[in-house]
């Protein structure tokens, strides 16, 4: 058997294509840009890269960007005072809060302070609710990349033996709710979850976000599942090892060029439709 491999580069490149119409027509429409504002809290390398990589998108596409770096000291409250001033802000249409934040700062009140139209990332827990019971809000943009990639892809979730290794807010909980709700039956694993290979093992879909490069082997994976790594290592690492998954397996992501692109690609999407909502219905809320 040879995998479907789901390639999210270039769904995430025909994606932007209909952007980047998107957002010039509303610019002709309103004679304003469109701003998605990233914040960025210390100097960890790699999380400026990511921010970065999703500031070039913006670009791409013809929105404008507004990136804050804030030192690594930063309190709570100056973070909050930080998302009130771009909440107030008419044209900023999104704010992304880089996670992880530094230890002393309260990331989910953060979090939960960016307006509910604003919260593009799909971070606060009044979004999550609202994604957990059926009504209108922005996903999290990681796990929601993912079930825009299954959907083209026209995999049939129903019924499937779901197995997501990761719960953190902004994409294992957020996916094992997403898969829920297109009736897969779905595990949860963690980092107290006993006997991992055997639950792995029963997966038809395994979806990897625990943060460790190649933790998830591909021995533990049966021939025919649909492997979907949302890890994401500098260098391009997966928290999945591939090994023989391309010739086993029925379909998988490919890292780089999986769920990366799929994050950062609904991550503007997101914001274009956060700017259409208030410029173009005259009312910025959908709530
Ligand atoms: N490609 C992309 O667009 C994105 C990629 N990522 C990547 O996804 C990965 C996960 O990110 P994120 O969710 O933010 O990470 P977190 O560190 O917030 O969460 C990791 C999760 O993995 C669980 N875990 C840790 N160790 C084990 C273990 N030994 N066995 C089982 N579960 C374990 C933790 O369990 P517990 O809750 O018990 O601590 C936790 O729930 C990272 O590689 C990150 O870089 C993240 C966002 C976007
Ligand atoms: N609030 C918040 N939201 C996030 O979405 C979020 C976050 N915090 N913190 C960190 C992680 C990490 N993350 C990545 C997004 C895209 C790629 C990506 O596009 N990677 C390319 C890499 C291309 C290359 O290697 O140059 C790929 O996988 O193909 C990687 C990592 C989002 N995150």
């Amino acid at each position: 058997m040879k995998a479907t491999v789901l390639d999210g580069k270039s769904l995430s490149l025909d994606i932007e294509s209909s952007l980047k119409i998107k957002v010039s027509n509303l610019i002709e429409k309103t004679g304003i840009t469109p701003v998605l504002a990233t914040i960025l809290v210390g100097d960890d390398p790699s999380s400026a890269i990511y921010v970065q990589m999703k500031v070039n998108a913006c670009h791409r596409v013809g929105l404008g960007s507004r990136k804050i770096v804030l030192p690594q000291e930063t309190s709570t409250a100056e973070l909050l005072a930080v998302i009130d001033s771009l909440n107030q802000d008419e044209s900023v249409r999104g704010i992304l809060l880089q996670h992880p934040v530094p230890p002393q700062i309260d990331e989910q009140a953060c979090f939960d302070r960016i307006d509910l139209d604003k919260d593009v990332d799909g971070v606060t827990c009044h979004g999550f609710g609202r994604m957990s019971f059926g009504q209108f809000s922005y996903g999290a943009a990681t796990p929601s990349g993912v079930m825009k990639l299954l959907a083209f892809h026209e995999v049939n979730l129903s019924g499937l033996n779901a197995v997501v290794v990761g719960r953190s807010t902004i994409l294992g909980k957020p996916m094992a709710q997403m898969l829920l709700n297109e009736n897969a039956t779905v595990t949860i694993c963690h980092s107290r979850t006993k006997h991992l290979p055997e639950i792995i093992s029963r997966a038809d879909l395994i979806v990897g976000a625990v943060g460790k490069p190649h933790f998830i082997k591909s021995a533990w994976i049966k021939d025919g599942a649909i492997v979907i790594d949302a890890g994401y290592h500098p260098g391009g690492i997966g928290d999945i090892e591939v090994s023989t998954l391309p010739e086993r397996s029925l379909a998988y992501t490919p890292v780089p060029g999986g769920v990366g692109p799929m994050t950062i690609s609904t991550l503007i999407s997101q914001t274009v439709d956060s700017a259409y909502q208030l410029y173009l219905s005259g009312d910025g809320s959908r709530h």
